[in-house]
């Protein structure tokens, strides 16, 4: 019997047509793949010798529909190195199916991708945290997964696929080649979702780059949105040990660290999350586009010299 996430699950011939025709369209062959968030889209701007898709010529691709997320799939070079960037993404708000906003990661993951970037804007729950900010995400709470909205919920495709030259199991008389389901298995781990090499990486570079002050680490919330959280919801957030809140990010991270790529995010700190009955701040969407537009040079300057940084060094290639 079908049940009714099976409409919206794109199978692996589906995913593959996508990256194949986006293949056939470039010679980039990227290494790195780039989420930009709410307002951050700026980033895909930095990429040289752009080759960029509207979503909507991309076949099977979702559409964008949230200002500040300008739809469009860009590759290109950024410091010499082979990227592809979403410059938007999708949100459950939007009214897609968790299966179809994640399926960007699984074409990322056709198109030769290993290490996902996802930048996101959220509030921020921590009361150390201050506007601008920008967040290291070490951790994260599923909301929604709690509740059984996971992008991996449905049947998992168990075909076998064999990895000849990669990982193959030197035996005695014999290689045998390593097999795997098609994206992945069917009970991934999420205790190291987010790669702490990367994660340390940062903190050098951030350092390096004078941003200490305002470089933090954390754990993002995501909740379905698009109403932003009561007083209630944020203190309760926060006692749950979130540091930020917001709407997007986690299905997409499930969905790559399922299909084995390193995951490295980001959140912009866009707005304090209203924790005082007595507060008369409102959270709203421009703001967290002007926050955005203001931190815009220092997020782009330590995603492209993270992006160089993985280049040079064989351990996080
Ligand atoms: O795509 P992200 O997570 O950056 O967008 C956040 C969450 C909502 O889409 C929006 C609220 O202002 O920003
Ligand atoms: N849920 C949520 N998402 C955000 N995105 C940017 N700011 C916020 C916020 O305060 N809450």
């Amino acid at each position: 019997m079908l049940c009714l996430t099976d409409y919206f699950r794109y199978s692996f011939e589906d995913c593959q047509a996508t990256a194949d025709w986006l293949l056939a369209q470039t010679a980039v062959r990227p290494l790195v793949g780039i989420v930009c968030g709410s307002g951050l889209g700026g980033l895909a701007d930095a990429l040289k010798d752009q080759v960029a898709f509207n979503y909507k010529d991309i076949p099977n691709f979702p559409q964008s529909t949230v200002h500040g997320h300008a739809g469009r799939l860009v590759f290109g070079t950024l410091k010499g190195r082979a990227c592809v960037c979403m410059q938007g993404r999708f949100h459950l708000y939007e009214g897609y199916a968790i299966q179809k906003i994640t399926m960007p990661m699984r074409i990322f993951k056709l198109l030769g991708v290993e290490t996902v970037m996802l930048t996101n804007a959220a509030g921020g729950l921590n009361q150390d945290y201050k506007v601008g900010d920008i967040m290291i995400i070490k951790d994260h709470l599923n909301m929604p997964g709690f509740a059984g909205n996971n992008p991996l919920a449905g049947p998992n495709d168990e075909r076998q696929v064999l990895h000849k030259e990669k990982n193959s199991i030197k035996c005695e008389h014999e290689e045998i080649p390593h097999s795997d389901s098609r994206f992945g298995v069917r009970f991934p781990c999420m205790s190291d979702a987010y790669d702490r090499e990367l994660q340390q990486l940062a903190l050098d570079v951030g350092s390096e780059l004078g941003y200490s002050d305002f470089l933090r680490e954390g754990v993002y919330c995501v909740l379905g949105g698009p109403s932003f959280e009561t007083i209630a919801e944020c203190r309760m957030l926060h006692k749950l040990g979130a540091d930020a809140v917001g709407m997007s990010t986690v299905h997409e991270v499930i969905v790559a660290r399922h299909c084995g790529m390193r995951v490295f995010a980001l959140s912009l700190i866009t707005n304090k999350a209203v924790m005082d009955y007595d507060s008369e701040e409102k959270a709203n969407h421009e703001e967290v586009l002007q926050t955005g537009k203001q931190r815009a040079v220092q997020l782009e300057r330590l995603v492209s010299t993270l992006v160089t940084r993985l280049e040079h060094n064989n351990n996080y290639a």
